[in-house]
This record gives C-alpha cells, sequence and structure tokens, in this order.
C-alpha cells in the first residue's frame, strides 16, 4: 500500500515538445486514480515518469514520502499493465504469474498459494496449465493482471488495459477491475481515454491537456463542476451543449441573449455574473439538464431528430445552425417537427469566460 505524490512533474521530448508540464498530484493509499484525456495530452508520459520507464526532465516523483526520481525501474516496487498484454507466450499462465515470484526467491510452496489466490481473484483458475495462444484476448488481459498483483506492489500502473477488448467485455472488466481493487486496497493509476470508463472506475479522475492538468476531482465533480469548456466538453454522452450569448444588463437584472431566446437569471444564478464585466460568454447545458414541455418555457423549437436508446430518448433541435442534444426519459414520445417547448434545469446551467473558457465560479461557494 503507499501513497504518491508527484510535484512539478516534466518531461521534455528533443528541444521543445513538453510530453507533460508541471504536473502536481498527491494520491492517497488505496486509491484508484484515472488518467483522462485525448490522445496525446501527456497521460502515458506521466505513467511511464511514475514507472520509472521515462527519464523525468524536471520535477519530483514521491512513493510513501521517498524520492525515487532517479530509481530505476525496478526498485520502485510499481506493477504495470499495458494495453498489449505483454504474457510471455512460451510460458503456461501459472508460470507468468509464478515468473517475478521466483525471481524475488519466494520460497515454492508459497509462490504455488499466491499464484492460485490471484488467479481465483482474477478468475482464471481453471487455465493455469494453458498457453497464452489458447485463451482469449480478456482472459490474456486477466493473467497480466493476475502477474501485475502477485508481486503485491506499492503501486499499480494501467496504461490503458482494456482498449483492445471488445466493447461489451471492456464494460465487464471495469467492474472486474473495481472489484478487485476493492479486494486488494492497492494504490492504482489507470490511464484511459474512454471517458465513461474513467468515470466508473475511479475516485479520482484527473484530466489532462497538452501535457497539463486541467481538473483534479471525483467522477461527480469532474461533471457537474467542469473547470473549464474543455472538461465539459470532453466529459459526458451526448456532450455538454456551448452556447455563445450576449450578456445583458437592466436595473440590476442580467439577461444572456442568443438569436433564439433570452434568459433572465434568477437569484441563485446572479452571483456568477456578479464580477464579470465582458459582454459575451458561454453557457454550457448537459443534455439532461434541458427540459421538454415542463411549462417553463424559455423558448420553442421543432424537433429534428430522436434517437431511442432504450432507456431514455436523445432528441435533437437545431438552434442557430448548431445541434443541441437533450436527453428525456422514453416516454412520452417526441417525434420529427413536433413544436416543443424548452427550458433549463437553472442549477444545473454552467458559465464560461468567453476568452478564458474557464468556469465562471462564485468567490467563497
Ligand atoms: N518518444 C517521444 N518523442 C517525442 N515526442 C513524444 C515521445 N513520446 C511522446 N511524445 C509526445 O508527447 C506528448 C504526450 O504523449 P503521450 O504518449 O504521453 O500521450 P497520451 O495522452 O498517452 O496519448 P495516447 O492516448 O495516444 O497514448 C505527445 O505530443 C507525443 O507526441
Amino acid at each position: 500500500m503507499a501513497t504518491l505524490e508527484l510535484i512539478k512533474l516534466s518531461k521534455r521530448y528533443g528541444k521543445s515538445v513538453w510530453g507533460a508540464k508541471d504536473v502536481n498530484l498527491k494520491v492517497e493509499d488505496k486509491e484508484f486514480i484515472v488518467f483522462l484525456g485525448p490522445s496525446g495530452c501527456g497521460k502515458t508520459t506521466t505513467l511511464r515518469m511514475i514507472a520509472g520507464l521515462e527519464e523525468v526532465t524536471e520535477g519530483k516523483v514521491l512513493i510513501d514520502d521517498q524520492d525515487v526520481t532517479d530509481m530505476p525501474p525496478r526498485k520502485r516496487n510499481v506493477s504495470m499493465v499495458f494495453q498489449s498484454y505483454a504474457v510471455w507466450p512460451h510460458m503456461t499462465v501459472y508460470e507468468n504469474i509464478a515468473f517475478a515470484l521466483k525471481l524475488k526467491k519466494v520460497e515454492k510452496s508459497e509462490i504455488d498459494k499466491i499464484v492460485r489466490d490471484v488467479a481465483d481473484l482474477t478468475g482464471i483458475g481453471e487455465y493455469l496449465e494453458r498457453y497464452p495462444r489458447q485463451l482469449s484476448g480478456g482472459q490474456r488481459q486477466r493473467v497480466a493482471l493476475a502477474r501485475a498483483i502477485a508481486v503485491k506492489p506499492k503501486l499499480f500502473l494501467m496504461d490503458e488495459p482494456l482498449s483492445n477488448l471488445d466493447a461489451k467485455l471492456r464494460v465487464r472488466m471495469r467492474t472486474e477491475l473495481k472489484a478487485i481493487h476493492h479486494k486488494t486496497e492497492a494504490t492504482t493509476i489507470f490511464v484511459t481515454h474512454d471517458q465513461s470508463e474513467a468515470m466508473s472506475m475511479a475516485d479520482r479522475i484527473v484530466v489532462m491537456k497538452d501535457g497539463k492538468i486541467v481538473q483534479i476531482g471525483t467522477p461527480d465533480e469532474v461533471y457537474f463542476d467542469s473547470a473549464d469548456v474543455f472538461v465539459a466538453g470532453f466529459i459526458g454522452t451526448p456532450p455538454t451543449n456551448f452556447l455563445e450569448v450576449e450578456v445583458k444588463r437592466d436595473k440590476g437584472e442580467v439577461f444572456l441573449v442568443h438569436p433564439s431566446f433570452s434568459f433572465k437569471l434568477n437569484d441563485q444564478l446572479l452571483p456568477y455574473l456578479k464580477d464579470y464585466d465582458k459582454g459575451r460568454l458561454i453557457m454550457g447545458i448537459r443534455p439532461e439538464s434541458i427540459q421538454i414541455n415542463s411549462g417553463n418555457t424559455i423558448f420553442r423549437e421543432k424537433v429534428l431528430v430522436v434517437e431511442p436508446q432504450g432507456s431514455h430518448q436523445v432528441v435533437a433541435i437545431e438552434l442557430n445552425g448548431k445541434i443541441m442534444k437533450i436527453v428525456v426519459p422514453s416516454f412520452p414520445k417526441y417525434s420529427p417537427d413536433e413544436i416543443i417547448d424548452i427550458s433549463f434545469d437553472e442549477k444545473r446551467v454552467m458559465f464560461f469566460d468567453i476568452e478564458t473558457e474557464e468556469r465562471l465560479k462564485i468567490e467563497n461557494k
């Protein structure tokens, strides 16, 4: 069990490409942390610096308060699981799991116990005598996982470990991985570009963009309290709807004016704009925070298309040339060309600075 601390951790490739820049993070013992972001944002680079597989340009890595920045990987007591399972093809499942323990000169009977315990934990107990080629992708990934667990590392580092699995298995493995984490309680850093994977697994999500951390928070915090337009747009499917609006003030009242509607801010929302002195802002509204025919009309619009999803339906409208998506329960059904009344759940409307795209906050909230 371990804590991890990254202090201004940076990696420069060549003269000017920063793979990661000033990454600051404190991970508590037993936490399941997910690094999330689009391709090239620096997730793998950061993970590899933690593992010791990538030289650090600036900054520090601390495991259990010990500075390991210049320590070779094998001395750090971390285990890494990769997207490509990286199990040894010429060894049976048993031998794969036992290998690192043999190197550590663990006693044979103890090795046997550990191998069987972790194989059971990861659901591959019945395949111990098989070779990797005789296993499915999901089973092979479990072998890689079992091998990583067997050495009881201080830290688990996982780089997109589910990406090579088919969609259904990936979703099942998420649950299994969480269950395994619950039992082993090993501090884990898990890298993914899949926001729903991050949301469903993480204690806290570290959202990255262009080598930097944009937000650190629980799944609820990054979803409901997104730090900026990037996070609000990256997390959630369908994504947040963004509308550029004009800010009009009149005798203490504030209106957000869009070509299709004018939205008067209530007392709850007014404080967000107290110190905002620009003429325009970006409104963000999540698809499920928009209501249809609630009796509180902000504007009326024609339904463009409806996408039934079984558990809910996605209703799309066109607003000033942009598609706005609305998620509502499956019933009542809506159909194309139907005129609907639209309103917003005002508690859930987000405002972003038109220039910095950062979320407007209420001071001392
Ligand atoms: N060996 C390298 N030499 C030069 N630039 C590199 C090298 N490795 C990574 N980079 C650059 O560093 C940045 C971060 O890369 P990194 O692999 O950490 O991103 P990532 O978020 O893990 O992306 P992905 O999800 O595609 O794996 C990218 O701009 C990438 O092109």
